[in-house]
């Protein structure tokens, strides 16, 4: 935390009047040191502190950082630094993508799933009671500082729910990773050094790479989505906030294993039957992260209505992603209803963790 400033500074913005986003939780732990360090080197931050948790990526936060920011007086060289989970960076990257038609962004993420995953590739935005980060921009970072002693503050909880992305990405991209993940699993979990920060750079690494050959996701980005599908379903079904993103994407994954068996097998699985190869090891896999989600008190019909809302919805209907094998993701259209409320049902029976 102690090189941002200086690291902004060779990124090419000018010590001088700066806004800091960040959440109640990341405040108390972290915002100090930061605020010393922009001391250090002559810069004058402006903190603004918001409410955590999902509940804040909403129209009303949205609008209080509009307010105090156009309030405090900014011009088209204020950055806005983004210290937080994937809330603040989604909502301080909307913020700087909107406010004077664009400030430089500078993310610096504190949660495992914004060092691998919401930090990079410049997602920002909002979510709608309509469905998940409905309202948003493409605004990629400027500078994205990460530094992973950040993450041992956090809760057991929020490291797992964060590793649910970590194995997407080796799901959809990267067999070795998820070889990897199969044995270090426990290691990146309780953050164990060498192997965690391995881990966490080399999965940072597999979505730098995919976002860079594809920017808007207009083919392969979409990969990314995997289990979202159904986890933006859950998330909002859920009530926005009751049920952290990576936790409802770790349940989506289980359904989304059993849709891609069923593709693969030419009709619905039974959702009492075990998966088939390779999509039981993939499955397992998540199960391995205990998440203790599950659906119960989501009915399915309106699990299958707020999937509707889903951003990667084609003329054609549904859209999902499914794997062919570990490692090897694809968009599947065209997909059955009878095989995704088998899947939904597969899911309610295992949970995410069960
Ligand atoms: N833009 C993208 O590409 C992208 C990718 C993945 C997820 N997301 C979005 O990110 C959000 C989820 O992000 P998240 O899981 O980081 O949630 P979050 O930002 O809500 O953080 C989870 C909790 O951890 C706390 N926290 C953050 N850093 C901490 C630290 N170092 N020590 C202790 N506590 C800390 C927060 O205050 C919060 O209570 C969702 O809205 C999801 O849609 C976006
Ligand atoms: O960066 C991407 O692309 C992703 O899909 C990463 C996801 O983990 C992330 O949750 C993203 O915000 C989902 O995007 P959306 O377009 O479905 O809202
Ligand atoms: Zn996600």
């Amino acid at each position: 935390m102690a090189k941002v400033p200086e690291l902004a500074e060779r990124a090419g913005l000018d010590p001088g009047p700066a806004l800091v986003v960040t959440d109640e939780h990341v405040a108390d732990l972290h915002l100090g040191e930061l605020m010393e360090a922009f001391g250090a080197r002559s810069w004058k931050p402006r903190p603004l502190v918001v409410a955590p948790g999902e509940a804040s990526k909403s129209m009303d936060t949205y609008s209080l950082v509009m307010d105090w920011a156009l309030g405090v007086g900014i011009t088209r060289q204020t950055p806005v630094f983004a210290l937080g989970g994937g809330v603040v960076g989604d909502l301080a990257g909307f913020a700087a993508a909107t406010l004077l038609r664009g400030l430089p962004l500078v993310q610096i993420p504190t949660t495992v799933v914004a060092q691998v995953d919401s930090a990079l590739g410049g997602k920002t935005g909002i979510n709608h009671g309509v469905g998940k980060n409905l309202i948003g921009a493409f605004y990629p970072p400027r500078l994205v500082v990460s530094d992973w002693g950040l993450l041992r503050t956090l809760f057991r909880s929020e490291v797992r729910a964060g590793c649910a992305e970590i194995i997407k990405h080796g799901l959809v991209a990267d067999r070795p990773l998820a070889t990897r993940l199969q044995r270090d699993l426990g290691s990146l979990m309780g953050l164990r050094d060498p192997i965690a920060p391995e881990l966490l750079r080399d999965a940072a690494a597999v979505k730098a790479t995919i976002v860079s050959g594809d920017e808007r996701e207009a083919g392969r980005r979409a990969l990314l989505n995997f289990g979202h599908t159904f986890g933006h379903a859950i998330e909002k079904v859920a009530g926005y906030g009751r049920i952290l993103h990576g936790e409802a994407v770790a349940l989506g994954m289980r359904a989304a294993l059993h849709l891609s068996a069923s593709l693969k097998a030419g009709s619905p699985l039974a959702p009492e039957a075990d998966l088939p190869a390779p999509f039981a090891e993939a499955d397992a896999l998540v199960r391995d992260l205990r998440i203790r989600t599950t659906l119960d008190g989501l009915e399915t019909p309106e699990l299958m209505v707020a999937m509707q809302s889903d951003k990667k919805r084609a003329a054609a209907g549904l859209r999902f992603i499914v794997l062919d094998d570990i490692g090897a993701g694809r968009v599947a259209d065209g997909v059955p209803v009878e095989m995704v409320e088998a899947a939904w049902a597969y899911a309610r029976r295992v949970g995410a963790g069960g």
